[in-house]
């Protein structure tokens, strides 16, 4: 018998599952109970703002533009910014009956028709903090995994909080990941701090697809020239030190920031031919 208490599948469970399961064993993967989904995809990085928001909401919006139904689910519990990438950070999502004594959360719905669940989906106001310890955060994050009425599926992106704690060993561990994106900015002490969430991934089993080196240059005005800026070393060089494939590397681009300031990001990038060059035939 495994141990239910610590399990987000023990609501679902009968009993014949709970006599035959070892929970303990960490290869057990955790279903969401309200919905089918047919891909789980991992945004990562270990290191704090690289950009794995920025990548998460692009991914998704091109696989929405590509016709796939996506969901997000915005594992930075502490740090949500996914409802402002999406425009959607005004909305609140709805907490649903569905007996006495259960409840599931519905996402709220982008213009692409993309469903997301987030923090700051849920606290009252958008700037309000969320003061807890580990353990309770990552009850929540289960929760907010298992409980969302997340319907027919065929991507869940999860953007990570940084770093390698618990929020991202339960979800490297309980959730049944299809493979991991890596963001990264091509500089060495963020390289560094980036190959421990790789090696953290290997050492869990996790398949990686390969790295995002955002933020890599910025298109000269005058000239066109792709100009560095955080350091001379190549996307190419970064990438062969963290032992992963180069998806692509992108650039500082401010009109993507006025946009995302304006809320209208996911316009942006369903807009943009930028984004289909290096993401459209990822999936
Ligand atoms: N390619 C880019 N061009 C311009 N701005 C960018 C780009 N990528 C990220 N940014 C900006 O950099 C900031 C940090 O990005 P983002 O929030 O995606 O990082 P993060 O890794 O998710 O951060 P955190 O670790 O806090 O969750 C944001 O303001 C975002 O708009």
């Amino acid at each position: 018998m495994g141990n239910c208490s610590q399990c987000a599948s023990k609501d679902k469970c009968t009993t014949h599952d709970k006599e035959n399961c070892n929970s303990t064993n960490v290869n057990i993967k955790v279903l969401p109970k309200y919905g089918n989904i047919k891909n789980i995809i991992g945004v990562v990085s270990g290191k704090g703002g690289v950009g794995k928001s920025t990548i998460t909401g692009i991914l998704a919006t091109q696989l929405a533009k590509k016709g796939y139904k996506v969901g997000v689910l915005d594992a930075d519990i502490t740090g949500p910014s996914m409802p402002r990438f999406f425009g959607i950070n005004e909305k609140r999502a709805k907490m649903m009956p569905i007996d006495e004594n259960n409840f599931m959360f519905e996402p709220v719905e982008t213009s692409a028709g993309i469903r997301v669940i987030s923090m700051n989906l849920l606290t009252q106001v958008e700037d309000e903090p969320v003061i807890w310890r580990g353990p309770v955060i990552t009850g929540v994050l289960n929760q907010m995994y298992t409980d969302t009425n997340w319907g027919e599926l065929d991507y869940l992106l999860i953007d990570m909080p940084p770093g390698t704690g618990d929020i991202a060993l339960t979800i490297m561990q309980s959730f049944p990941i299809k493979e991991l994106i890596v963001v990264s900015t091509p500089q060495a002490m963020v390289s560094m701090i980036v190959k421990k969430l790789v090696t953290m991934a290997q050492k869990v089993g996790v398949n990686v697809r390969g790295v995002v080196e955002n933020m890599a240059y910025i298109d000269c005005d005058g000239c066109g020239k792709k100009m560095k800026v955080f350091s001379k070393k190549s996307s190419e060089e970064c990438a062969e030190y963290l032992g992963l494939p180069l998806i692509c590397e992108l650039p500082i681009n401010l009109d993507f920031t006025e946009a995302l300031e304006a809320g209208k990001a996911e316009q942006y990038v369903l807009e943009s031919s930028l984004y289909e060059l290096h993401f459209g035939g990822l999936y």
